[in-house]
């Protein structure tokens, strides 16, 4: 299991890499505004693979055209390496 990270050390990862990316309660947290709904579905879709691929999945939450992703690792009650990969690999995706 990876190991916790520190509050310094996330909000670096986020400074220098996850501009997009905010904590809250101890996860992870962004939201996607696409032009349609069938958009936002279709990265959720690509999202799923990617996180399938990683056995590192986050929660989404899907409001018409914005989606939204939380990611912690669950195993280790908090943020992660694996949480700034997944969220690089969301930010990709995202376009
Ligand atoms: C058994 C399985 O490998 C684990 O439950 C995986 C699945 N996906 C996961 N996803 C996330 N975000 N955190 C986890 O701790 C986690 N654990």
């Amino acid at each position: 299991m990876a190991e916790l990270l520190t509050d310094d050390q996330i909000d670096l990862a986020i400074r220098d890499h996850l501009p997009e990316w905010k904590v809250v309660d101890k996860e992870l947290v962004r939201s996607v505004k696409k032009d349609t709904f069938l958009d936002g579905i279709r990265l959720v879709a690509t999202v799923a693979q990617l996180a399938e691929s990683m056995n590192h999945h986050p929660d989404i939450d899907i409001r018409w055209t914005t989606i939204t992703f939380r990611v912690s690792s669950h195993d280790a009650g908090g943020i992660t390496d694996d949480d700034l990969v997944l969220a690089r690999h969301i930010d990709t995706a995202a376009g």
